[in-house]
């Protein structure tokens, strides 16, 4: 796993150390913890399942990757979790009590507590986590207070040539790097990778993860409709004063685990570009349709079903997946997603969220 700046990447490589059991997935790992263990990718040889791309010599570059089915999407054993389903999970909490040492602040390695959370499946299509209580509250206050700090620029994301999809939003990015004073960044990475990345990605020598975005928007703030993009194959979005408001208007709920059982017809519910994608949202309703992470403050949809919301708090997470699983590597058009509009009565019309794309890069050569 490379850590990445945005797009580009940097030159660290950390390896790190995770058990996963077959009942609950354990990320005792911390950067400070398991620096013994750190690895240049690049002496590791693949395991046998692994990616790989054939030599320049082969007709088209889509030839050239080869995806083994189960490879883009959730490892065991959150792939056999079913909607509504939980596996306990653990990750360590930096000793937040910093010590001044020559100017600099560093931290205990020994003091590091560990700290649990939930991973409850949302949907199957696409594949959407819910990670209850994932950071703690001071941990969502240092996010906030570091980017205010590094100064916070009016978002300019485009999409599709289109500079205006993001709305009244402030933007800031933070390294996701162990060193100071961005620990806590690369430690939530670490708290996520053996847990969320199959091996093959994992020990693909183009994997990465971007820096932090952190996000705030202004009343009215949004983001319209969009797929997170190329080579992003998983998006964990961390909500950080408890207002949500993110929706996914194509993803499917627990009645339509299965495709085959899918009375209301499987194909029609697979758009397979944008344009697809857009035609069969246009009439669809948050709350009533697909799946909208809604803040608990958020009163406007009370009377929805319940299996059409996800309720988070400060601190929870949401992770989804943006390819296919089935070894085509083409794009998940039923993550799209949006930021819908903030308003007055949540957060002050404020929302804070961050975040976090992990990325194989091999997949933006196709
Ligand atoms: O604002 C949100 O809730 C979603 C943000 C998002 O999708 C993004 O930044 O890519
Ligand atoms: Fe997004």
């Amino acid at each position: 796993m490379r850590l990445a700046r945005r797009h580009k990447q940097k030159p660290s490589l950390i390896l790190f150390t995770t058990c996963i059991g077959l009942a609950k997935i354990q990320c005792a790992s911390s950067f400070l913890a398991t620096s013994s263990h750190c690895v240049a990718k690049s002496s590791l040889s693949p395991p046998p399942n692994a990616l790989h791309a054939s030599p320049p010599s082969s007709s088209s570059a889509q030839q050239q990757l080869r995806i083994p089915p189960g490879a883009l999407g959730p490892p065991e054993p959150l792939k056999s979790l079913q909607v509504g389903q939980s596996a306990n999970a653990f990750r360590s909490l930096q000793n937040t009590a910093e010590s001044a040492d020559q100017g600099t602040h560093t931290q205990n390695p020994s003091s590091s507590q560990t700290h649990q959370f939930t991973i409850q499946r949302v949907s199957h299509s696409p594949e959407i986590f819910h990670l209850h209580n994932f950071l703690t509250p001071q941990e969502c206050i240092q996010i906030m207070s570091m980017a205010k700090q590094s100064g916070m620029e009016q978002a300019q994301t485009v999409t599709e040539h289109d500079s205006t999809s993001r709305k009244n939003c402030r933007v800031a990015w933070l390294p996701s790097s162990n060193s100071s004073p961005y620990e806590l960044v690369g430690n939530l990475v670490s708290g996520t990778i053996h847990g969320f990345l199959s091996a093959p990605v994992h020990a693909h020598s183009s994997s990465a993860v971007e820096d932090l975005q952190v996000l705030c928007y202004g009343a009215g703030g949004e983001f319209v409709p969009h797929h997170d993009g190329e080579a992003r194959i998983l998006t964990v979005i961390y909500y950080l004063n408890g207002v949500g408001g993110t929706w996914f208007p194509l993803a499917r709920g627990k009645e339509e685990r299965h495709p085959e059982e899918d009375t209301n017809g499987w194909d029609h519910r697979m758009p397979v570009n944008k344009g697809q994608a857009l035609e069969m949202i246009r009439d669809l309703v948050p709350g009533k349709d697909g799946l909208l992470v809604r803040g608990m403050d958020d009163t406007s949809s009370k009377e929805e079903p319940k299996d059409r919301i996800v309720s988070i708090t400060q601190g929870d997470a949401i992770a989804f997946y943006n390819y296919l699983d089935d070894g085509s590597a083409r794009f998940d058009w039923t993550a799209i997603h949006c930021g819908l509009p903030t308003t007055e009565e949540e957060g002050g019309g404020e929302k804070w969220i961050a975040n976090h794309w992990y990325r194989l890069n091999v997949l933006e050569e196709t």
